[in-house]
């Protein structure tokens, strides 16, 4: 559904996207993840052909993407991060405006603003203008504006910012029907426990180029981090981050509270290492866990950064 190949983007001296390739299958849902600056706007605004780009090749349902082409551009829907909907129109005619822009028959626009106000959950507020909404109900209409013409493939640009648990369960639950009806989905988020329990596949970006992708099996077994152990202590400190980093085969410790994690190379005695030296210690331990690397400690070890800020 989308190839997009080496491509290369500049604004004056800064290369936002270096060689960045990026593929897509029908009914995905694709986590495009990375840190702030990385290039991801730019590379979707790229492929919408709202960017023109220097160098390398984007096609959509296999045509070369263009501002005119608008056969293409029918068949795609964004919802971008900023809330993009009238503040004079009411919720229907937000949608409706936006649906206006691909499908001019009245009767077939009037079904599909009725099924994304539905999609969404804001059949009680159909009469609302965005003032009268919370964040999260704007949100979600600025989600329906984007999907009500049935778009094959959609790009959502952190969706679930500074919304309230019910709405991003909406909006989560939401996505998931938008690929069960066929949709290829480009989500973008810096909520990586998100992205793992959402999407399908993931595309890593860092510094505009395309450093990892693949599901998240493929992903765990591209780094040399195996094992991941979290240890809550009943006492701890950053001189204990230090001593648990000389344990042998540690990548990295990362201490949250009172918990610590422990990313291990790949090797048997982990676990018993890790065992031997809390009780040589004298340390005492409520709780711990091997499991293998998360989304997160893939993020890090691959790119050397926290996504989250
Ligand atoms: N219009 C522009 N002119 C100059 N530089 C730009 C422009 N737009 C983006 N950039 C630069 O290009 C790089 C990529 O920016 P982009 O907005 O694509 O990143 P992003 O991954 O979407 O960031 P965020 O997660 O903060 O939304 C950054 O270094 C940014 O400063």
């Amino acid at each position: 559904m989308i190839a997009m190949d080496k491509v290369v983007k500049r604004y004056k001296d800064v290369i936002a996207l270096d060689h960045f390739s990026f593929r897509a299958g029908r009914n995905e849902i694709i986590g495009l993840l990375g840190p702030n600056g990385c290039g991801k706007t730019t590379a979707i605004n790229c492929m919408l052909s709202l960017l023109k780009f220097d160098q390398g090749t984007i096609e959509l349902f296999g045509d070369t993407v263009s501002p005119n082409n608008n056969k293409i551009k029918r068949r795609i829907g964004i919802v971008p991060q900023e809330l993009a909907i009238f503040d004079k129109l009411n919720v229907v005619e937000n949608i409706d405006f936006y649906c206006g822009l691909y499908i001019t028959n009245k009767a077939e626009r009037k079904q599909l603003v009725d099924e994304a106000i539905e999609f969404v959950g804001l059949e009680k507020y159909r009469k609302f203008v965005p003032k009268q909404l919370s964040g999260g109900l704007k949100r979600r209409l600025n989600i329906a504006c984007g999907i009500a013409h049935k778009p094959e493939i959609l790009f959502l640009d952190e969706p679930t910012v500074a919304v309230d648990a019910q709405s991003r369960n909406f909006i989560l639950e939401g996505v998931k029907k938008m690929k069960d009806r066929g949709t290829t989905v480009v989500y973008t988020t810096h909520y990586l426990e998100e992205a793992e329990d959402l999407c399908d596949s993931f595309v890593i970006m860092d510094n505009g180029r395309n450093v990892a992708n693949g599901t998240l099996d493929e992903l765990q077994k591209s780094i040399s981090t195996t094992e991941s152990i979290t240890v809550k202590f009943i006492s701890g400190d950053d001189a204990l981050t230090e001593r648990l980093k000389q344990l042998p085969h540690v990548n990295q410790v990362v201490k949250t509270g009172d918990r610590y994690n422990i990313q291990f190379e790949k090797h048997h005695n982990n676990l018993a290492n890790l065992i031997r030296f809390i009780e040589d210690h004298s340390l005492t331990y409520t709780e711990i866990a091997s499991e293998q690397p998360s989304l997160s400690s893939i993020f890090l070890e691959l790119t050397g950064k926290e996504l989250r800020d």
